[in-house]
């Protein structure tokens, strides 16, 4: 069995390649919860539906968000009526956000995701991080900014002094999850606030230090893939690059992959973590990310 850590963008993409070489039902995904908010009164877990989607094959690959050719009729109406949504959410994506919604007036959000998974005839486990509500600020040379209306509103573009997010308690599972793993993969998502809430909860960092962990880079040179996790690496005082990455996750990290354009930064990261692994980790098809997941699962394959 492996357990994935998970944000919404980069780690799904190589979980379309893990599930290809690795039977799904022995793969347990626990994904980053902090962003979940209210909008338009339904519960939004954005990254747990960009993995459900994902896995169920349905997930629009343009945006890592949303159902693949869902229609925006709500939302468009939505916004003539003066009540304009910061996120652009389809009509099916609001169906199982609304179903989410009501699932969790009567159970804890992993109980609803379990249905939600069941019914997209999703195998693996998917695994929110905690039940609890969490918050995340970003806090900008702008002032205190909630972590959508920086990324969405704003675009990325204030400058970030810090970023904050409340702890909260692991979901019934996730500890079990990595401890019972036969490897844990730390896939290539924001360090910050997407693989950072997941590892600072009580109990997870002893976890990770009792197993094989790996992880990918989200890194390529000095810059990442895509999106802010080089200024929040900057923020919270990490050099925004694999090495950058190296330091954060030095506790428990047995294994770095990183990208050939990092090639350079071997060395230096050898003195972190004891295996560094090179290879192209830009996940541009489906024969980047089956590539990438036979070098990641390795030996366990
Ligand atoms: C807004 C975004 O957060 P979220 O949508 O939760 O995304 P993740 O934290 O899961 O991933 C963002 C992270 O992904 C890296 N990325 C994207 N594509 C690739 C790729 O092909 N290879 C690779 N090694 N990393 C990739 C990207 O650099 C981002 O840092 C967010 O915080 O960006
Ligand atoms: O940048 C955006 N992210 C959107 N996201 C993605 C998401 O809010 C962020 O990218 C993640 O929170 C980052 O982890 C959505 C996620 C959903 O589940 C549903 C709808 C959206 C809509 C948007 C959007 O309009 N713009
Ligand atoms: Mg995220």
């Amino acid at each position: 069995m492996i357990t994935v850590l998970s944000g919404g963008t980069g780690t799904p993409k190589l979980l379309q390649g893990l599930v290809r070489v690795f039977d799904p039902e022995e793969i347990t995904v626990i994904v980053n919860t902090v962003e979940n908010g209210y909008f338009s009164g339904v519960y939004v877990a954005p990254d747990v539906d960009t993995v459900l989607y994902t896995l169920a094959g349905i997930i629009n690959e343009d945006t890592w968000y949303g159902v693949e050719g869902d229609t925006f009729i709500t939302h468009d109406t939505l916004r003539e009526l003066g009540c304009p949504e910061l996120l652009r959410i389809g009509d099916r994506d609001r169906a199982f956000k609304i179903q989410k919604t009501l699932l969790m007036e009567e159970m804890p959000l992993h109980r609803a995701v379990e249905i939600q998974s069941r019914a997209l005839g999703v195998k693996s486990r998917v695994l929110p991080m905690s039940n609890e509500e969490s918050s995340i600020v970003i806090v900008t040379d702008e002032g205190d900014m909630e972590f959508h209306e920086f990324l969405v509103e704003r675009r990325s573009e204030p400058e970030v002094l810090d970023v904050r997010f409340k702890g909260v308690k692991p979901a019934p599972g996730v500890l079990d999850a990595i401890e019972s793993a036969d490897a844990v993969i730390v896939g290539p998502s924001n360090p910050i606030t997407s693989i950072g809430p997941i590892i600072h909860m009580d109990g997870v960092i002893d976890s990770l230090r009792r197993v094989n962990v790996s992880a990918v880079s989200p890194f390529t040179g000095g810059r990442a893939f895509s999106g802010p996790a080089g200024k929040f690496m900057e923020a919270k005082g990490y050099e925004a690059s694999s090495l950058g990455v190296a330091e954060i996750y030095r506790d428990f990290l047995d294994r770095l992959i990183i990208d050939e354009t990092d090639s350079d930064l071997k060395g230096e990261i050898e003195k972190l973590i004891k295996e560094v692994t090179i290879t192209k980790t830009n996940m541009k098809n489906i024969g980047d990310k089956i590539m990438l997941a036979r070098i990641l699962l390795g030996e366990i394959l």
